[in-house]
């Protein structure tokens, strides 16, 4: 048995309390907080269930979110072009949050998901 306190990604509640968390680190930092607070000017009142029901979607297999999100970054790359370095530093805050409060499978998972999604994201984007 493992004694490390971190919980997995294995329920919804601990998957609204990563996506919080990496929303926090995203929105104070200086490379993508400006996307999503000057550029797409997101309510988080709305893009925050969003996220939270298209990682439960991914990970839990729930069914709520159906949206099609190459689209919405393909808008959002035409108004504010997006990088290589974005992409990176995206992929850094949501793994570096991952290790530092969650652990285990689905935690795995949601890594190599993010990692492929963001890859696949660039290359539509031709990036
Ligand atoms: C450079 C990296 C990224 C940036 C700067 C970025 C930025 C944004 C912004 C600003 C929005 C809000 C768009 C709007 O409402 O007009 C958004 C939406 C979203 N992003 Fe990203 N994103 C990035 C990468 C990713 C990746 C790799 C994923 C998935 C693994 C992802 C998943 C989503 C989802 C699910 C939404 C919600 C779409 C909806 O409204 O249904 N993003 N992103």
């Amino acid at each position: 048995m493992s004694d490390d306190p971190r919980p997995d990604l294995n329920c919804r509640e601990n998957v609204e309390r990563f996506v919080d968390c990496f929303y926090q680190r995203l929105l104070a930092d200086e490379q993508l907080a400006p996307i999503f607070l000057d550029v797409a000017r997101i309510d988080l009142q709305v893009h925050l269930p969003l996220i939270k029901s298209y990682w439960c979607k991914l990970l839990l297999g729930e069914n709520a979110y159906r949206r099609h999100t190459m689209n919405i970054h393909r808008q959002l790359h035409a108004r504010r072009s997006l990088g290589s370095a974005d992409f990176e530093r995206w992929l850094n805050l949501f793994c570096d949050t991952l290790d530092r409060s969650f652990t285990g499978p689905y935690s795995q998972k949601a890594r190599r998901i993010a990692g492929a999604i963001a890859a696949n994201m660039q290359q539509g984007l031709s990036i």
